[in-house]
Parts: structure tokens; sequence; C-alpha cells
């Protein structure tokens, strides 16, 4: 078994969460064990040093935007490692401040993103992490944002993907699903 098969035999599958009709897939075990959450994040550490900046032809990531909620528990690891600043996009009405607001629907439901206007300074690059992808309503979103602000998305990165929704087509950059979920 490689390390992407071992990682997808962690993940918990929950039919009919949060409603009926969704087949609810959660990575949160792997993070129950150290070496499991060790083993994802330098996959996604390799990934990036070894594809993103080298079809970015970019030389070294500014931003890692991590998602509410869940995006929260990867992206600041991986902003450490990089060296890269972390900027959290959130639900709306939970940031301080002036902030850039943007709507989206998802797989059951509708929501709005912001950012902090000051976030991300023009021409920055920038990658956006979550845990799922699902119909690449919220990921879309957050590329708003980044882009309102000048920045350059140059990869949206996932633990797991659900390709039978295509989410992806809508992303205006690149993006990779560590694990691709069939149900
Ligand atoms: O590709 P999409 O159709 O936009 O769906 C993907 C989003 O849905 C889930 O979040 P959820 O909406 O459950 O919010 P939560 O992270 O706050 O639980 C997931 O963590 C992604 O953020
Ligand atoms: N199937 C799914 N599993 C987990 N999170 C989701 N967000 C949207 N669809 C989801």
């Amino acid at each position: 078994m490689n390390d992407v098969e071992y990682l997808k035999s962690l993940l918990g599958v929950y039919p009919d969460f949060p409603k009926k009709g969704v087949v609810f897939q959660d990575f949160i075990p792997i993070m129950r064990d150290p070496v499991a959450f060790e083993t994802l994040i330098t996959h996604f550490m390799h990934h990036i040093t070894s594809h993103t900046l080298r079809n970015s032809q970019s030389s070294k990531i500014d931003v890692v935007v991590g998602l509410d909620a869940r995006g929260f528990l990867l992206g600041p690891i991986l902003a450490l490692r990089l060296g890269a600043a972390f900027v959290p996009v959130r639900k709306q009405g939970k940031l301080p401040g002036k902030c850039t607001t943007a709507s989206f629907e998802k797989e059951y439901g509708t929501d709005s993103f912001e950012m902090q206007s000051d976030s991300i300074k023009p021409g920055q690059t920038v990658v956006v992490i979550d845990d799922l992808i699902a119909t690449g309503g919220s990921a879309k979103a957050a590329g708003e944002l980044v882009a309102k602000q000048g920045g350059k998305t140059i990869e949206y990165l996932f633990v797991i993907g659900l390709p039978f929704l295509n989410g992806h087509e809508k992303l205006d950059a690149p993006s990779y699903s560590m694990i691709q979920a069939s149900d």
C-alpha cells in the first residue's frame, strides 16, 4: 500500500451526512495518527516543491490561504514549513476590520466568504488549501478574494477530491487533490 492508499484507508466515510444523498468524507482520523498526519504534510510539501513551484515557474510561495474551517487545520502548518504567510478565509461576519466578500453555492447550501482586505499584496504568489473540493464553489470564491487583492493563485490544494462533481473546472488555476473519493 502506498502513502496515498494508506491515508485513504484512514478516512471516515459517512453516508447521508449532513443531509440525505451526501457521502461525507472525513479526513480528521488522519490527524489522530501523528505518523499519518506527518505523511500527509510531507506529501503536500513534496508536491509543492517538486510540482507546484516548477510548473508555475515561481521561485516561492508568499501566502497560504486556508478555508474555514478545516483548511485552518492544514494551512498554518504548510505556511510555517514554506516560510510563507498564512491568511484565513472565513465565513461572513467573523473577521474584524475592512473585508472583501465573495458568495458561493456548495454541495449542500449557500454561503459567503471573507478575507481581511490588507491580507495579500499585489503580485504575491498564493496557494489555497482546504480539506476537500466538492462542487468547487468554496475554492472558487476564495480564488476571487485572492484575485481582488491582486494575488496570483498558482494552485489549489485539497486532501480529498470528489472527481464526479468536476469542481476543479470552476477554478482559475490548476488543482491537486491527494486522494480521489469514489462516492
Ligand atoms: O467544493 P464545495 O462544494 O464548495 O465544498 C467544499 C467545502 O465544503 C466543506 O466545508 P463545509 O461547507 O462543510 O464547512 P465547514 O468546513 O465549516 O464544516 C469542505 O470543508 C469545503 O470547505
Ligand atoms: N462529501 C463531502 N464530504 C465532506 N465535506 C464536504 N463538503 C461538501 N461535500 C462534502
